[in-house]
């Protein structure tokens, strides 16, 4: 199914002085079979906009519709969703297989039908012979694949997700990670996943829509946010990196004895964001053929297993460059920065 969201705005709050917009002018359309997600830092709207598509809330203007049809007069129960919550929700007095074959009684399907689907989505989730247990005995990681073949159990128009994963232990959520992405490419369900975990987001996702203060700041494959992010927020939130402010003059960004391209970018306060990965010292960088960005001054170091890193003063601000041998406190070093993971954006004055 084709879920497409419209020109969504929605005030919230519970007097005048509270009242604020959380979405405002949200569109965006999830191909049929696609997994999308949702990303941005707490209080972005992402959840916000989930209830919205789930009915849970109702938008003060524009649509949702599933398949072209739209769905703005239809109650939760009619929408035909799966979801997912971080907090799982299982019925607790059920048992495994009640809790999978829920959404099916639910649909008035017979009940060795339901039986026998609970049982495949039950040993498709990798927990044969769970059926009977009751749920409080499960450990999160099995509480979360229970959760995900109820979600699916009656073949749902879309799969709602709400940071399913980040309950989980970092060793757990690779795996259930694979599990999701195979359940959802067998059953080709449409699925849009709320992240706050932008590495997530690129692992997992056909497209991801960012959003930052209720607006869309971007949308696109996963390739373009990470290769050409429209925001510095954007740009900063794909792993380490060093955000330094500066000034554009003449499509040239810098700050202190540093200075990077900014081409298009019009003169005036700047802030630059700095991978790491895209960073060397001294040597290494005129090795890798990186451009010299200018000199700093190493202000300290640490040590991070596969690399030391060192800590470089730029006018008050870090810098952080991955090395093999660390340079001395105090002393200045020249600094080489590839384009590729250099990103420079106006900063309103
Ligand atoms: N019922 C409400 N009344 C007033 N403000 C609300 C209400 N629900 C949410 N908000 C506000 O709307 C904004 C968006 O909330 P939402 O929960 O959608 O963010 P989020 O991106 O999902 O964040 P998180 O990752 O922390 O869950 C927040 O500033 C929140 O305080």
């Amino acid at each position: 199914m084709e879920l497409s969201v419209s020109h969504i705005n929605l005030t919230l709050g519970s007097g005048r002085k509270t009242m604020r917009p959380v979405l405002r002018d949200v569109s965006f359309t999830v191909p049929d079979g696609a997994f999308c997600s949702l990303l941005g830092e707490s209080g972005a709207g992402k959840s916000t906009l989930l209830k919205v598509i789930a009915g849970i809330l109702l938008q003060d203007s524009g649509s949702i519709a599933f398949d072209g049809a739209a769905v703005d007069g239809l109650p939760p129960h009619r929408r035909r969703l799966g979801f997912v919550f971080q907090d799982v929700r299982l019925f607790p007095h059920m048992t495994v297989e009640e809790n999978v074959a829920y959404p099916l009684r639910m649909a008035g399907v017979g009940r060795r039908e339901r039986r026998a689907r609970a049982q495949e989505l039950i040993e498709r989730v990798q927990l044969a012979g769970f059926g009977p247990r009751p749920v409080q005995t499960l450990s999160g990681g099995q509480a979360q694949r229970v959760a995900l073949a109820r979600a699916i159990a009656a073949a749902p128009a879309a799969l709602l997700l709400d940071e399913p994963f980040s309950g989980l232990d970092e060793s757990l959520r690779d795996d259930m990670r694979s599990l999701l992405l195979r359940l959802h490419r067998e059953e080709g369900v449409t699925a849009l996943m709320v992240t706050h975990d932008a590495n997530e987001a690129l692992m997992m996702s056909d497209t991801i829509v960012a959003l930052d203060g209720g607006r869309v700041t971007q949308l696109g494959a996963p390739e373009v946010l990470y290769r050409d992010p429209a925001t510095a927020k954007i740009a900063a939130c794909f792993g380490d990196c060093s955000v330094l402010e500066g000034a554009v003059r003449a499509e040239r960004f810098s700050v202190g004895e540093i200075a990077l391209p900014a081409v298009g970018v019009p003169d005036g306060p700047a802030v630059a964001v700095v991978r790491q990965g895209a960073c060397s010292l001294g040597r290494d960088g005129e090795e890798a053929g990186k451009p010299c960005a200018g000199e700093a001054v190493v202000r300290c170091g640490v040590y991070a297993g596969a690399a030391y890193l060192a800590r470089l003063d730029v006018a008050g601000q870090t810098l952080t460059v991955p090395t093999a041998a660390l340079p001395g406190p105090g002393e200045a070093v020249p600094v080489f920065i590839g384009v590729e993971g250099c990103f420079v954006f106006s900063r309103p004055s």
